[in-house]
């Protein structure tokens, strides 16, 4: 008989590892009441490039357009750093309050969680990763998965398609940015 779905799901061929740290926040128990996603964006631009937009806990508005400001309000932008973000009109939000929980410059790995704030996407929390794209040498590949609680008056599916768009936005928007950088990094 086949090996039961949760193993199968989770068994990596033997070329791939994730980084154990990682490994929690993609083993999170999954219930009728969280949706998870990931999304994939391949950009023509060194991952150094990449990485140094990414990294800056304290600019997430230089590519996440759905942002107008935002201010740590605790910590100098490391891990355990708070930010407070304020969003453009038009959203279901009007800020948030962000916790920085992973910034690893070797694994290229950054993880931030919401902590608080007024929208509605509760304990929503992301980790992204940069690769060097295996096809060609400029280019990176950029994975960020989200758990996030599903609110009690929509389905799993319309939150996967709320964030999943904005997810989408923000990625393409660094796409954009990074490739306009070419080879330079901003500091
Ligand atoms: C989906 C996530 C961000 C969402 C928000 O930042 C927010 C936390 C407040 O405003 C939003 C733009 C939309 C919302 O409802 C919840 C993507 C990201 O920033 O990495």
């Amino acid at each position: 008989p086949p090996p039961p779905p949760s193993t199968t799901i989770w068994q990596l061929p033997p070329t791939i590892s994730i980084p154990q740290d990682l490994i929690h926040h993609h083993t999170h128990i999954l219930t009728p009441h969280h949706c998870s996603s990931a999304v994939v964006q391949t950009i023509s631009a060194p991952l150094p490039t990449v990485w140094s937009i990414i990294r800056r806990f304290d600019n997430p508005q230089a590519y996440k357009h759905f942002l107008k400001s935002c201010h740590v309000i605790l910590g100098d932008g490391d891990v355990g750093s708070l930010r407070e973000v304020h969003v453009v009109s038009g959203l279901p939000a009007g800020s948030s309050t962000e916790r920085l929980e992973i910034l690893d410059d070797e694994r290229n790995v950054m993880s931030f969680s919401v902590v608080g704030g007024d929208h509605r996407l509760q304990n929503y929390r992301s980790v992204t990763t940069l690769h060097k794209s295996p096809v060609c040498d400029d280019a990176t590949v950029v994975v960020e998965s989200y758990v996030v609680d599903v609110p009690p008056e929509n389905t799993k599916e319309e939150t996967c398609v709320f964030v999943d768009t904005i997810v989408r936005c923000n990625l393409i928007s660094l796409k954009q940015i990074a490739e306009s950088l070419g080879g330079g990094t901003i500091n």
